[in-house]
């Protein structure tokens, strides 16, 4: 069930301390255990947490500028930061300033002088906790069986993705997807072949996407949401065209369905409109169009009424 974590050598340790003999003495004792970068102030260290993202943060609690706790508690406050685990390192043995650390949301301390074997167990056990927290974290949000993200990463993404897109006034396209005659096929083809007909389109579809920032989820039973960021009405409306297209391609035989291949039908809608400011409106004007384009005949994409003209 939990997946064991042997290796924790290519994780990355972001050491902060305004000693540049801290530094080098915490490199020195890690560099058998995993990858070290250090900085010399906080400021500097947030900026690059957004970029190298590490897997844990060693950092004096006294530091020129912003100070340890202070960053501390920023970095806790930043939802893709938020999870880093941070350690002190303190020469300080008082109780205060022990519940200071752990108040700014600290997962431990270690104190001065360093004693080089504490200091390599404490790291990599936290890192080994890190690791596997992040295994965990990922595997709840994919399906098991078309490897795509899951319907709870939807929910989230689909939020975020919107306050951007309406903070920045750039458009968001969503795409619902659903098989035709999916229940005709599961009856004439069995269960298991829906099942791999199920991955090859899901496959099909997110080949189709050509940015990483595009978002390919298993929305539901044989549906499939694509969530297209800076994306216009007319290319979302080539891409719709692209995934009709490249499915039927396929050419997966369905005996039972008037098409004869396993074939999609896609509703589309787009920010922009007044009317799309919420996930809930975005999703069921996309759903509106799924339900005109599978009675326009499937096989075929259909944007929503409410889409705007830009
Ligand atoms: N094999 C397989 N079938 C699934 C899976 N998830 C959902 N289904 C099937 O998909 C079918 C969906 O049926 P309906 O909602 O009636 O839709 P449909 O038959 O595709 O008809 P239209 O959407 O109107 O074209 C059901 O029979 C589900 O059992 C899955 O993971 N594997």
């Amino acid at each position: 069930m939990f997946e064991i974590v042997h290796s924790i050598e290519s994780c990355t340790v972001l050491v902060v301390d305004d000693a540049k003999a801290i530094r080098k003495l915490v490199s020195a004792i890690l560099k058998p255990v995993c990858r070290t970068v250090s900085f010399e102030s906080a400021e500097t260290a947030l900026k690059v947490c957004h970029k190298i993202k590490p897997d844990l943060i060693i950092m004096d609690i006294n530091l020129e500028g912003m100070s340890g706790l202070q960053a501390c508690k920023e970095l806790k406050s930043q939802p893709d930061l938020a999870d880093i685990p941070v350690i002190f390192i303190t020469a300080s043995q008082e109780p205060q300033v022990q519940e200071k650390c752990w108040d700014a949301g600290a997962v431990d301390f270690i104190e001065k002088p360093l004693v080089a074997s504490t200091l390599v167990k404490r790291i990599s056990t936290h890192l080994k906790y890190k690791v596997q927290a992040d295994i965990l974290t990922n595997q709840s949000f994919v399906d098991g069986l078309t490897e795509l993200y899951n319907r709870r990463f939807f929910d989230i993404e689909i939020d975020r993705l919107l306050k951007d897109s309406l903070r920045r006034r750039v458009p968001l396209a969503l795409l619902l997807i659903d098989i035709d005659f999916f229940k005709k096929f599961n009856d004439s083809q069995g269960h298991l072949e829906g099942d791999k007909a199920l991955k090859d389109v899901t496959r099909q579809v997110s080949l189709c996407t050509q940015r990483p920032v595009d978002l390919v989820c298993r929305y539901g039973g044989e549906e499939i949401a694509v969530l297209l960021p800076d994306t216009s009405v007319h290319s979302a409306q080539e891409f719709a065209s692209k995934v009709v297209q490249s499915v039927a391609k396929l050419a997966i035989a369905h005996p039972t369905s008037p098409h004869n291949f396993v074939t999609v039908s896609v509703g589309l809608s787009c920010t922009g409109s007044a009317k799309a400011t919420t996930p809930a409106k975005l999703i069921e004007q996309a759903d509106a169009a799924l339900y005109n384009a599978k009675e326009s005949g499937r096989n075929q994409y259909q944007a929503s009424m409410a889409v705007p003209s830009y």
